[in-house]
């Protein structure tokens, strides 16, 4: 590796080659949960216009970070943080961020949805400083103003909820910078916007807009920390990155003359199998599972094939319907129509219930980022083995021990971090959490596996183990059922793609067209589909 890849202890604070001070560095930072080391002795600067990157496995410590930053965490006593310069004590204080000129966009945005646009805005005006009444003339120019000014087309009088995911995120991140700008602008230093993982599930199109608005805040001479497990986004959108490795930093990079493979090397500590450019050998299967007009909301009657040990995916670009399929067939979302056949039994999925449908041989793996799927309180064991609890009693004896192996055995083999069965779910990082979840229905085998975007916020290296134990699920005889938007964790799993719009399939690849770009081309083809039949 060239020079562009610097060491942590080069990269340590106040080394700043622009001459300037760094916006933000952070020297020596370490956060200890009981046995857990999170951060041990990180150091990273942020430069003055520089849109930094920060990568890592699930666990690594990312959110660990980011919660010392927005003052929510103490860190272990040791650490320094200086701000264009000025020694900040930490832990961080309400008082800091506006006074220093730092400001966050954490994952749910943290925007109000039944309030409009206007008002996220303007919240704190409004709310905060004193008057008889509103002047919502005023609060409108200047919230107009702050849209014209990042070139937003969003209507004003929209509720937050009523806004498309792009939106959401675009209005987020323009808020969080409107936070800082006034103190950029009185104190001529820059600010800090730290974006925690804001794109995960929006539309390639949309990223795109949220990039252009990052680079229009680097520019002003302001500095945005970008949270991402997607390598080709933070290759794409920053100038430098720094990764995490179990808590301490791996490495810190220029990103535009590093390669995709050198990050992953950071990042994973070992190099992955590159992707082919030809998809798998056509096979044909036996019958598996058969949805016939499966109908519900935004989602008119449609026919779907899985055969037996069969992978098909489902996609199409944001608002096709694809990502509803998993959830009507499961019915999570009550079906308006349509049959599942399963083997030699038929079922109608009008008034399907998750329970049924468990009772079937169905799992639904859905795509929330929280965790829904599981019950945080509860131990990783619990949460893994808990659909099949009675199968753990020895008459009215629950067999802890047996469970607690079984779990132990399950968190090796999808590398769940720490692998101690007896901790809460909540205790695990968004990825480590996710695994346990995936584990739980992998390990139950059930006939149909259904899963929404599975391994989103999952980390790179434990990414291709979950693909493998896909694999090898799918060649015992499981049938499995993925939607996701993104086309090179389909072209990785999938003998076959459908390709959705306006919610009906418009294209199917097969056996060697099934790679990453035949998949992207069909989704953005499927978008002339959609506006020929939206004329
Ligand atoms: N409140 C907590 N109590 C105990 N352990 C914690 C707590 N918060 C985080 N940890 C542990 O600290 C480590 C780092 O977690 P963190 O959430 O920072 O990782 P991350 O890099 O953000 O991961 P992901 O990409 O999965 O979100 C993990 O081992 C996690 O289990």
């Amino acid at each position: 590796m060239q020079s562009l890849v610097q060491t942590p202890a080069s990269s340590r604070a106040g080394a700043s080659p622009t001459g300037g001070a760094p916006t933000i560095s952070l020297t020596g930072i370490s956060k200890t949960f009981r046995a857990t080391r999170a951060l041990d002795d990180v150091s990273l600067e942020v430069r003055p216009g520089e849109v930094h990157g920060l990568l890592g496995t699930n666990g690594s410590g990312k959110s660990t970070l980011i919660k010392i930053l927005a003052g929510y965490h103490a860190p272990d006593p040791g650490g320094r943080l200086l701000f264009n310069g000025e020694e900040v004590s930490l832990p961080l204080a309400a008082s800091d961020f506006r006074r220093l000129g730092m400001s966050f966009v954490h994952q749910n945005l943290g925007l109000l949805p039944s309030l409009t646009v206007l008002e996220n805005l303007r919240l704190k005006q409004i709310a905060v400083e004193p008057h008889l009444r509103i002047n919502w003339r005023a609060e409108k120019a200047a919230a107009q103003a702050v849209l014209d000014r990042y070139g937003l087309d969003i209507e004003q009088w929209r509720r937050v909820d009523e806004l498309d995911a792009v939106n959401r995120a675009l209005l987020a991140i323009v808020r969080a910078f409107e936070e800082i700008r006034e103190t950029c602008e009185a104190t001529g230093k820059p600010g800090l916007v730290l974006l925690d993982e804001p794109t995960p599930f929006l539309p390639e199109e949309g990223v795109k807009r949220l990039f252009v608005l990052m680079r229009e805040i680097a520019d002003s001479g302001s500095s945005v920390m970008f949270i991402s497990h997607d390598i080709d986004e933070v290759m794409e959108i920053t100038d430098r990155a720094t990764i995490l490795r179990d808590g301490r930093v791996s490495g810190s990079v220029e990103t535009k003359s590093a390669t995709h493979g050198e990050m992953i090397e950071l990042i994973i500590g070992r190099s992955l199998a590159a992707l082919s450019d030809t998809g798998p050998e056509l096979r044909s299967f036996a019958p598996g599972a058969r949805f016939e007009g499966l109908a519900g909301p935004g989602l008119p009657p449609c026919d779907i094939e899985v055969g037996e040990g069969e992978i098909v995916g489902l996609t199409g670009l944001i608002g096709s319907g694809y990502d509803r399929v998993p959830y009507l067939a499961f019915g999570a979302t009550p079906a308006e129509a349509g049959s599942l056949t399963l083997g030699d039994s038929r079922h109608p999925l009008r008034g399907m219930t998750p329970a049924r449908a468990i009772n079937e041989g169905l799992a639904l793996l859905p795509g929330d980022r929280d965790a829904k799927s599981g019950v945080p309180t509860l131990s990783i064991a619990d949460n893994m083995l808990l659909p099949d609890i009675s199968d753990w009693f020895r008459g009215l004896r629950l067999r802890n021990g047996a469970m607690r192996k079984e779990a132990r055995r399950l968190g090796e083999v999808y590398e769940v971090r720490p692998n101690d069965p007896d901790r809460p779910l909540a205790s695990l990082s968004g990825g480590n959490a996710q695994k346990v979840l995936i584990a739980r229905w992998m390990k139950r085998k059930p006939k149909l596996l259904m899963l929404d975007e599975p391994t989103q916020g999952v980390d790179v290296g434990t990414r291709a183990r979950i693909f493998d134990a896909l694999k090898a699920e799918a060649a015992e005889g499981m049938s499995v059922l993925c939607a996701s938007s993104d086309a090179e964790q389909l072209a990785h799993i999938c003998d076959r793609v459908l390709v959705f719009a306006r919610g009906r399939v418009v294209r199917e690849l097969r056996g060697p067209e099934v790679t990453k770009d035949h998949i992207t081309q069909a989704c953005y083809a499927s978008l002339e589909t959609q506006d020929r039949s939206q004329k």
